[in-house]
């Protein structure tokens, strides 16, 4: 897998721990001699960054929510996960499409049929891929959390922005659509019991990529 780029996205409700690993992860993947381009959703190009503001802060209906989340993937994808995979890169990416369909999808009530639909106008057209195969993850740690000891975790760590002040019968909607989504793809998902420890969690990630021969070298392949 070396010589071809890896996309590898990181997924789960508000504080079930994801980015906590990403500094581990990066270096886990730079000590294997790749180089990593390291970036999230929404965001990960100044104009997705600059749409990031808006959909984290701004109140706005669903459809408007997911327009914004849609328009700032599209410009992520072709200017940064795209090029990146092309060159052979590892993508860390914070977040990707399975957010929309748990959190705009489940989580909000917004039409799945629609969102299926947005994700294909935004994917139209790009340079790498025939029209008709859309753009996913290789591979996607889901980190599994009850909603309640992911708001125990988040409490007094940040200031909430507009997702993370929901209550908790939003994201335990966020967790069945991800659930939804694990199950309906079960090769691509790695679910990850994050009510362990930090260091139990790692330890979790460690052996899933070695075991998918996702790290080269270690793994069964
Ligand atoms: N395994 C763990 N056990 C206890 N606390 C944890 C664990 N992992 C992370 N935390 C703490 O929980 C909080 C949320 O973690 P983190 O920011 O990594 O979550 P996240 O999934 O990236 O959240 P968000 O998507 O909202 O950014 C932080 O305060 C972090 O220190
Ligand atoms: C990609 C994506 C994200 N969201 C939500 C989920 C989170 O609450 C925020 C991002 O914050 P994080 O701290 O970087 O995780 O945005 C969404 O609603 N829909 C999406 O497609």
């Amino acid at each position: 897998m070396s010589d071809q780029g890896l996309f590898l996205t990181l997924e789960g409700i508000d504080g079930a721990g994801k980015s906590s690993h990403l500094d581990a992860l990066e270096a886990l993947f730079k000590a294997q001699g790749r180089t990593v381009v390291r970036t999230r959703e929404p965001g990960g190009t100044p104009l997705a960054e600059t749409l990031r503001g808006l959909i984290l802060e701004q109140p706005m209906d669903p459809l408007t929510e997911s327009l914004l989340v849609f328009a700032a993937r599209r410009d992520h994808i072709v200017q940064v996960i795209e090029p990146a995979l092309a060159r052979g890169d590892v993508v860390l990416c914070d977040r990707f499409t399975d957010a929309t369909f748990a959190y705009q999808g489940a989580g909000r009530g917004f039409d799945l049929a629609v969102l299926s639909t947005l994700e294909q106008w935004a994917q139209a057209g790009r340079a790498a891929l025939p029209a008709s195969t859309l753009l996913q993850p290789h591979v996607t740690l889901w980190f599994d959390l009850a909603p309640e000891i992911a708001a125990q975790r988040l409490a007094g760590a940040r200031v909430p922005d507009k997702f993370e002040a929901q209550p908790v019968e939003f994201f335990r909607r966020v967790a069945q659509g991800y659930a939804d989504r694990a199950s309906a793809d079960a090769r691509r998902f790695v679910r990850i019991d994050a009510s362990q420890t930090r260091e139990q969690v790692w330890l979790q990630i460690e052996s899933e990529l070695t075991t998918r021969g996702v790290l080269a070298g270690r793994g069964a392949g």
